[in-house]
């Protein structure tokens, strides 16, 4: 630490230089323009711009004086550390580059007047008084500014304090800067007894290079070097030794001249700094878009981010999802696999197997078209044996069938009947007369035959039916003797017609497997009062009905005009058609029988076969009657109704006794139910006729009559039963 005395107290040495000794002032001449502008002193570098003021005021800030002057540190440039710290830790962080160090030459170069001049003036530019208050609206130049002088301070100036005396004797210039730890401390002004014990310490070169002994006056000053930590002896300069304070200035001098050297330096790096701060500026707004890019980035990648987790949750729930039915996938294809190759395995005996059933099929096809043409052969065959073996039996047959008493009947009186065989009977009376009478039918039926027996013995007509005749299968007898019940029969026990019709269906299915397709129509017709009734018109329409000769050659052949045919495929379709016609028929209560029937009933199905094959057809037709019951006009409360009845009766037996007579003259046409069965009675037909009986006593004359009848009937010999010649189909019927 130097104590430089004021120069106006310098007391001029008494003694002179020895002889024509001269100060060496060349070396003074040789201080920088800065220094020294134009011959002058001039103030320090951060006062360049101070150039401008006269000479008077440089002079007076030369003075030791104006150290201790308030304002001699101007304020103007003091920086706000706080804001320019972050700026320069900003720029260090930027790489600042290092201060270049300049050689001999180039140090001359830079000491050129023209050089440092321009040198200078930039720095004046940038410095000027009027943008440099504190609180000035172009905050950039402001900051530029404090960034400028606190730069140069910190890169100048160690960061703990440093003071610099300069000595007024040497340059007229004090550099007394000072730099504590804000700027607060920049503002505060030095205190002259602070510039008496200023320490400078370490730094840069400036600093360093100060030495202690600068200090003319000082008593204890010292310097100490930062960079080196030397400490370097106060020495004392007594006034009168000018040589010593000669030597003293110069080495002041050349200390001002490495500072000056190190602040052209210092400058050169500080004009760059505006550049590099726009380019930090731009930088940092550029960073700051970016910045905000980046944020409003991060925000979508948040938004994305979340949906994703909330996709990742839901696809990882799926995941388990799916592996777990992969898993079960798995072992059913396992399952699968194993059951396909056991099917493989099989499927290859079953092809092992298939070709030899196919060699063993077409073995058999071959076998069974012999076996079917002989089939052929031999049905044909039993057909004309059947056929013999009816025409044996005889045409026409009667069949007698005694009914037992009801459980409503057990007080009437019976006859007295006696089964001689399967075809005779002995009927007695009861009654005390003993009237006794035998009569032979095909067949006789006792009280107890069931059905079944009934039917067994007519299914062979059914047959001939199939096979290309016409059957007519009618019941005689007196009311209430049992007609409708061995016709029709009762649900729990059918009778011959119900039977008939699943025999025919049974028979078309066997018929099949031989090449036969049958065709069914069926008619349901009602004879009453001597009038033909549809029983399949439900519409109440009675159309006119009239049966007419179906061809002129063969006149026994007879069609019912307008009556409804229908065609029928099922059992249970023409059970309902039965069903319909039932209904429809005309009933009416007698004093006999409550549900006795007032009217012929003629059920009409024709069949008609077709072999594609052999090209052969069948056509045949079986008529079921069920007569009205022959009833005594002594006991009838309808007497036209039963004179009508009576009246076809007795013309059926006129009709049948004529046939056994043999007449020429066959009175069909006398009733409407012997004309219907013209075709069945006289011509190409077997017939069937149940004689039915009651049981009782007071039925005796009724019951013998109808005997009689069935034995004048059976002893009839019709014709050779024909088979119909059938050319197509359509001329069957
Ligand atoms: N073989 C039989 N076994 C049991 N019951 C019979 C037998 N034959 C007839 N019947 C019963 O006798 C009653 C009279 O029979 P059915 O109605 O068949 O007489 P019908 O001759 O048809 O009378 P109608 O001429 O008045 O029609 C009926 O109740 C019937 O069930």
């Amino acid at each position: 630490m130097s104590k430089i005395p004021k120069p106006s107290f310098l007391k001029k040495p008494t003694e002179s230089l020895p002889g024509n000794a001269r100060l060496p002032l060349t070396d003074l001449m040789n201080v920088p323009m800065e220094l020294d502008y134009h011959g002058k002193r001039v103030a320090s570098p951060e006062l360049v711009n101070a150039a401008l003021l006269n000479r008077t005021k440089l002079r007076r800030s030369r003075s030791a004086t104006d150290l201790s002057r308030p304002n001699f540190h101007r304020a103007k440039f003091v920086p706000n550390l706080e804001t320019i710290a972050a700026a320069k830790k900003d720029l260090l962080a930027t790489a600042v580059p290092a201060v270049p160090k300049f050689n001999n030459h180039q140090v001359r170069e830079l000491q050129r007047p023209g050089t440092l001049r321009k040198s200078l003036s930039t720095s004046d530019l940038r410095m000027k008084p009027g943008t440099s208050g504190v609180g000035n609206s172009n905050s950039s130049t402001q900051f530029k500014r404090q960034l400028s002088t606190v730069t140069t301070a910190t890169t100048v100036i160690p960061t703990k304090a440093t003071k610099i005396a300069g000595g007024t004797s040497a340059t007229g210039k004090v550099f007394g800067t000072t730099v504590k730890s804000g700027a607060a401390a920049m503002r505060k002004p030095l205190a002259p007894s602070a510039i008496g014990k200023s320490k400078v310490q370490g730094g840069l070169a400036a600093a360093r290079n100060v030495s202690a002994n600068s200090s003319v006056n000082s008593n204890k000053s010292s310097v100490s070097s930062g960079g080196a930590g030397k400490k370097v002896a106060v020495k004392r300069i007594p006034p009168y030794d000018y040589k010593a304070r000669f030597n003293d200035l110069l080495e002041k001098h050349q200390v001002l001249k490495d500072k000056l050297e190190s602040l052209r330096q210092i400058n050169s790096d500080l004009e760059s700094l505006p550049q590099k701060y726009d380019d930090c500026l731009n930088e940092l707004n550029k960073l700051k878009r970016e910045h905000q890019q980046l944020q409003e980035d991060h925000r979508t990648a948040s938004m994305e981010n979340d949906d994703l987790k909330l996709k990742n949750v839901s696809l990882s729930s799926n995941l388990k999802e799916t592996e777990a039915e992969l898993q079960s996938l798995k072992r059913q294809y396992t399952e699968a696999d194993s059951e396909r190759r056991q099917l493989r395995e099989l499927l290859k005996t079953l092809q092992e197997t298939t070709a030899q059933q196919e060699q063993r099929i077409a073995f058999l096809q071959e076998d069974n078209e012999k076996k079917g043409e002989m089939l052929f052969k031999a049905n044909l065959e039993r057909k004309d044996l059947h056929n013999a073996v009816m025409d044996l039996r005889g045409n026409i047959r009667v069949f007698c069938r005694v009914r037992p008493p009801l459980p409503s009947e057990e007080d009437r009186l019976e006859c007295a009947w006696k089964y001689l065989d399967e075809s005779s009977l002995e009927i007695g009376a009861t009654d005390g007369s003993n009237k006794r009478m035998e009569f032979s039918f095909d067949h006789v039926f006792h009280s107890r035959t069931p059905q079944e027996d009934i039917f067994d013995n007519v299914a062979p007509l059914i047959q001939s039916a199939l096979d290309g005749y016409n059957v007519c299968i009618f019941a005689y007898g007196q009311t209430g003797s049992g007609k409708t019940y061995t016709m029709d029969g009762v649900s729990t026990s059918l009778g011959v017609i119900p039977r008939t019709v699943d025999l025919i269906f049974d028979s078309v299915e066997q018929y099949k497997r031989l090449g036969w397709e049958y065709e069914l129509r069926v008619t349901f017709l009602e004879i009453y009062n001597e009038i033909l009734y549809d029983l399949l018109d439900s519409s109440g329409t009675t159309k006119e009905l009239e049966i007419r000769m179906a061809n002129a050659k063969n006149k026994t052949e007879v069609y019912v005009s307008n009556i409804i045919e229908e065609t029928v495929h099922t059992k249970s379709q023409l059970r309902q058609l039965m069903q319909i016609a039932s209904s429809n028929r005309a009933t009416a209560a007698t004093a006999g029988n409550e549900r006795s029937s007032r009217s012929h009933a003629v059920t009409k199905i024709k069949l008609l076969g077709t072999h594609q094959e052999k090209g052969e057809l069948s056509a045949g037709s079986v008529n079921l009657v069920d007569l009205a019951g022959s009833e005594s006009p002594k006991t009838s409360t309808r007497m036209d109704e039963t004179k009508n009845i009576n009246r076809s009766l007795s013309e059926l037996s006129n009709v049948i006794l004529a046939l056994v007579q043999k007449n020429e003259h066959i009175p069909y046409r006398n009733s409407k139910l012997t004309h219907l069965l013209m075709p069945s009675l006289g011509g190409n037909s077997k017939t069937l006729m149940f004689v039915n009986v009651a049981p009782f006593q007071d039925c005796f004359n009724e019951t013998v009559k109808s005997l009689r009848f069935a034995s004048q009937v059976n002893s009839c010999k019709l014709q050779k039963a024909r088979k119909n010649k059938v050319l197509n189909s359509s001329s069957a019927f």
